[in-house]
């Protein structure tokens, strides 16, 4: 055993232990924040490697972000270091991606295809294959595109575009609807491409239609865990049960239902009562909380205690650490604009060194970009949080979109994306809807007709780009040397030096932030429709800047903790929502506010501070209910 596992084990609690120690069979941790969850699986998965170096078999751990996969891996690397190749870490939806790589052609799609991660794409693609079926003679038109987000709900609920029309009461709209979807799968599949949605509802097909999927699925991870159970969606549960079958009980689910925070998207803590019907699990229950001051713990508890829809045998948390002076305080002010001011005034004289500790967080963005001005007035570094689906700079997505390119060279999608982002980079007009029906006569492809016009078109810039291009058309196994040549010139060209902070230099840290985790999710050197694939599955936000403040949304800062937390907005229709609080006390809506605000509160290291306004936005508020149910002044 390494001296770093021996450690870790050493520093656990005896009931983090229990957990560590158990191998087979089901489990279900209940576990409370700052309960050390994270610490209970990375040690749980390094014993076990660590117990059977002579095996071949991996451990499959299901986590909520690709970020928490990252971190899971580092820190599993870190006790057993070289037996992590052992794992697949990863979110659920990286889990079902490597799943269609490897089976996939059971369902006649080949290892490479595209993963839509943007709704602008998908709805440009349904309206052209709408387009097409009209000229048919189907009774469609481009303004079906609206029919998508339907189409999502039932992807996500698994309904397939066959059974689709039956669960609508009105028999037109169902038979609508089941016909955008059918030609929306139709072209989404012509395309050797996937959604979302469709990864999970693609996986679950393929575990319930080709038993021997599931069986090697079994086979090669012969257990299974799964971080924040609570948020599982019912289509990802549906996942873990088809790829259980009947016997398969070794699954280690951690949960706390008090932390929900994705409601809307299905998430309910009666996941966890089917879990438990269905595997059986033994029961235990993390309740020592390590990281907050005990006055944080008891305004938690009672919070949370009103709440009804958690399981019955929930026990409170338990401080386990000393007592401490001034953990909470609670500020009123006059206006927003004074709650803005005066958190900039709070934050700026704790001192620099405190900023890269201290988070803000709010129920919505809207109420967190005036605190960065405010912050960023007073000369503090201050950053939003924000996921990003796509690079925010044209060179990046000019890069993303050559390389994808290299896979689909005739894909008329990502090459208006690439000549567009390429004519931003090079401040140049080439017309991609002119180049492809050049390369259409041509007989060439689109991808290197480009290549070929950029050469020779007289921009140095662009005709570099174009030399990039050419030399991925013509070898696509040259991506490597063609990304490690492109990007510094791409930096620095955008003028991202070192001491400038330009999108591309954001783009840059966000780039190889991604490329490791897909490499690391790998365990090895990825190809390049893996790499393709990974980037459409993650957040291109660059790494926090360890020096500046953090504000962020609540559902953000899950997982997350400080030693500083302000949260703000505490007044009625503020937090809770005028929404919850439209549905009333006893609503799941205000269930939901209330688990926002204990997943907020216990995010805490060290001091808690609590500010609401008599009046925002010009209307008059009363303080937040939860106040007084914390037992906190200003209720
Ligand atoms: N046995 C322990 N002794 C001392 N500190 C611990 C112990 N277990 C966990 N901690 C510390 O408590 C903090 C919370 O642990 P961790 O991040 O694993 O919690 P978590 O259960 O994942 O929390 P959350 O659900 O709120 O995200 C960390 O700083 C961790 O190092």
């Amino acid at each position: 055993m390494t001296t770093e596992l021996d450690n870790i084990l050493a520093s656990l609690s005896d009931i983090q232990r229990e957990a560590v120690l158990s191998t087979e069979g089901a489990a279900l941790v209940l576990a409370g924040p700052g309960s050390g969850k994270t610490r209970v699986l990375t040690a749980r998965i390094a014993r076990i490697l660590d117990e059977t170096r002579q095996r071949k078999f991996r451990i499959l751990a299901l986590t909520f972000t690709t970020k928490a996969a990252m971190e899971m891996r580092e820190r599993v690397d870190l006790l057993v270091p070289g037996l992590t190749e052992r794992t697949l870490i990863g979110t659920f939806h990286a889990f079902c991606t490597q799943l269609l790589r490897q089976h996939g052609s059971h369902l006649e799609m080949s290892p490479d295809f595209a993963i839509f991660d943007q709704d602008a794409d998908r709805e440009a693609l349904l309206v052209d294959a709408l387009g097409v079926a009209a000229a048919n003679g189907e009774p469609v038109s481009a303004e079906d595109v609206r029919w998508l987000k339907t189409i999502d709900q039932l992807k996500s609920r698994l309904i397939v575009p066959e059974k689709a029309a039956e669960r609508f009461r009105d028999a037109k709209s169902g038979e609508a609807a089941a016909r955008v979807y059918r030609i929306y799968e139709n072209t989404l599949r012509a395309n050797n491409s996937m959604d979302f949605n469709g990864l999970i509802l693609g996986a679950c097909r393929l575990l319930r239609d080709v038993p021997g999927v599931a069986e090697r699925v079994r086979q090669t991870y012969p257990y299974w865990l799964v971080d924040e159970f609570q948020d599982t969606t019912p289509a990802q549960y549906r996942l873990i049960r088809l790829a259980a079958g009947d016997s398969f009980r070794n699954v280690f689910a951690v949960a706390d239902d008090d932390q929900i925070i994705y409601q809307w998207a299905g998430a309910s803590y009666r996941q966890i009562e089917r879990f438990r019907a269905d595997f059986q699990p033994e029961l235990m229950q993390l309740v020592e909380n390590h990281r907050c001051p005990p006055a944080i713990v008891a305004a938690a508890n009672k919070l949370v205690a009103n709440n009804t829809f958690r399981t019955p045998e929930k026990q409170p948390i338990v401080a386990a650490k000393p007592d401490s002076e001034d953990a909470i305080a609670v500020h009123v002010l006059a206006t927003d604009g004074e709650e803005q001011q005066w958190i900039a005034e709070s934050i700026g004289s704790n001192g620099r060194d405190s900023w890269g500790q201290t988070a803000v967080l709010g129920r919505t963005r809207a109420i967190l970009l005036p605190i960065e001005q405010a912050l960023q007035a007073k000369g503090i570094k201050a950053v939003v949080a924000q996921r990003r689906d796509r690079f925010i700079s044209p060179e990046f997505n000019w890069l993303q979109a050559c390389l994808d390119q290299a896979l689909r060279p005739n894909d008329v999608r990502v090459f208006r994306l690439m000549v567009d982002a390429a004519n931003r980079v090079a401040s140049d007009e080439l017309d991609a809807e002119i180049l492809a029906a050049e390369a259409d006569a041509a007989g060439a492809s689109y991808f290197e007709h480009w290549a070929n016009t950029a050469t020779a078109s007289g921009n140095e810039y662009l005709a570099t780009l174009g030399g990039y291009g050419l030399q991925l058309a013509q070898s696509r196994s040259q991506w490597r040397s063609m990304v490690r040549a492109a990007i510094p010139i791409l930096v620095s060209k955008a003028g991202g030096d070192e001491s400038v902070i330009s999108d591309a230099a954001d783009d840059k840290a966000a780039w190889d932030v991604c490329l490791k985790e897909i490499r690391s999710e790998k365990g090895s050197e990825p190809e390049l429709d893996e790499v393709i694939q990974g980037l459409a599955l993650r957040s291109k936000e660059p790494p926090h800047d360890p020096e500046a403040v953090t504000l962020m949304t609540i559902h953000a800062s899950k997982g997350l903790e400080f030693d500083s937390v302000y949260v703000v907005g505490l007044a009625e229709s503020v937090m809770p929502s005028w929404q919850s609080v439209k549905q009333g006390d006893a609503s799941a809506e205000m269930e939901e506010e209330r688990r926002n605000c204990f997943v907020a509160i216990t995010r805490t290291r060290e001091r808690l501070t609590l500010t609401y306004a008599s009046n925002y936005r010009g209307w008059s508020k009363s303080p937040s209910r939860f106040l007084s149910e914390m037992g906190l002044a200003g209720g």
